[in-house]
């Protein structure tokens, strides 16, 4: 059973923590609060049955420490006894992990909590701005990362500690702003008769804006994947691709923009995941800001709103060691989310 509690803020050492993705596991060991973590390879979920699989091959298998607590950032709701991962076929079961590989204690949490987390850790370093605006320390923030899927969640400063704020806020609508919008809104995939944000702002939303530039166009499509999107954005050598990656970052600044009001995020906005590390060229251009600050009748507010690329390559995991540090400064609810042994 699930501790119904989330007053106990000590969690042993060693840790380890893990970031779940739908195509890769990372995983690394903290032995103590001030030690670098230990890192180990990056595993496909794939290529391993189950997560008890991988953690004891590709982890216990490699050290000789035995880490008496797990605290794992997944995709996918945190219910029961058994957590069903959106994008892959693992299920995680606590209380196996507990039973068969030695755990006292195993915290799970939302993958896109880890990443509010990372963004009240990283330094500048692991930061590359986009646009103006300044940081107020103590204000909300909020974390945006296109994916497999487009994750969401804020970032609540209140009583000295970090409140991450995990939603679903990746399947809010989006609409039509300009005529351009107009002609190609008819024409993208929906999903339950709407564009959610995530129809546009993931992998597969790109591919979506993608061939409706190409249907409107009436161009024959070349890419066939994401990655050749960027690929020929970059090379210049598609225009369709070229117009479908900024259409892709002028809608990130739309809801990048709605989310900050939300927030009222004056801590900043972070863009996280693998595809925006991919377009920072794109993002630097005016478009990406132009949306994000065209929110009358407070555009004022936007402009002095930062804007930040998160370019750490494992900041889910940066942000789950700086929690397990001090999971005093974080206000991680594990209430139902909890296992010990
Ligand atoms: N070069 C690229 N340009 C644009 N999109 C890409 C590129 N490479 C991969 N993608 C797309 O990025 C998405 C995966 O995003 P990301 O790497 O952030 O993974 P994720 O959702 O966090 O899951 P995981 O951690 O398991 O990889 C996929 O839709 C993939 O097609």
């Amino acid at each position: 059973m699930p501790n119904p509690s989330d007053s106990d803020h000590t969690i042993a050492f060693p840790i380890l923590i893990g970031d779940i993705g739908g195509t890769n596991a990372r995983f690394a060991i903290l032995t103590d609060a001030y030690a670098e973590p230990k890192e180990f390879p990056v595993l496909a979920t794939a290529d391993f049955e189950t997560i008890d699989l991988a953690i004891q091959t590709g982890v216990l298998d490699k050290t000789s420490l035995q880490p008496r607590s797990a605290i794992l950032a997944v995709a996918g709701p945190i219910k029961d006894n058994e957590i069903d991962l959106t994008n892959c076929d693992w299920v995680i079961k606590p209380e196996a992990l507990i039973r068969e590989l030695g755990f006292e204690d195993v915290i799970v949490i939302n993958d896109f909590e880890a990443q509010a987390l990372a963004a009240a850790s990283l330094g500048q370093e692991h930061l590359e701005k986009v646009g103006g605006g300044e940081v107020r320390p103590a204000s909300s923030r909020v974390v945006v990362g296109p994916g497999t899927g487009l994750g969401v969640a804020g970032l609540v400063h209140a009583r000295h500690t970090w409140f991450p704020v995990p939603g679903e806020g990746g399947h809010v609508d989006i609409g039509p702003r300009t005529p351009r919008d107009l002609e190609l809104f008819p024409l993208y995939d929906t999903i339950g008769g709407r564009v959610s944000a995530e129809q546009l702002l993931c992998g597969r939303g790109l591919m979506n804006i993608y061939r409706a530039v190409c249907k409107a166009g009436k161009i024959k499509e070349s890419a066939t994947s994401p990655a050749e999107v960027t690929a020929a954005w970059s090379a210049g050598s598609d225009p369709a691709a070229v117009e479908a990656i900024e259409l892709f970052v002028t809608y990130l600044g739309r809801v990048a923009g709605d989310l900050a009001l939300i927030f009222m995020a004056r801590g900043g906005v972070y863009l996280a995941g693998g595809i925006v590390q991919k377009i920072i060229p794109a993002l630097n251009q005016p478009r990406f800001r132009e949306a994000f600050e065209d929110k009358a009748p407070h555009n004022e507010i936007l402009e002095n709103i930062p804007t930040f690329v998160i370019t750490h390559p494992l900041a889910a995991l940066h942000g789950l060691a700086a929690y397990a540090r001090t999971p005093v400064r974080f206000g991680v609810s594990t209430k139902g989310s909890r296992w010990k042994a």
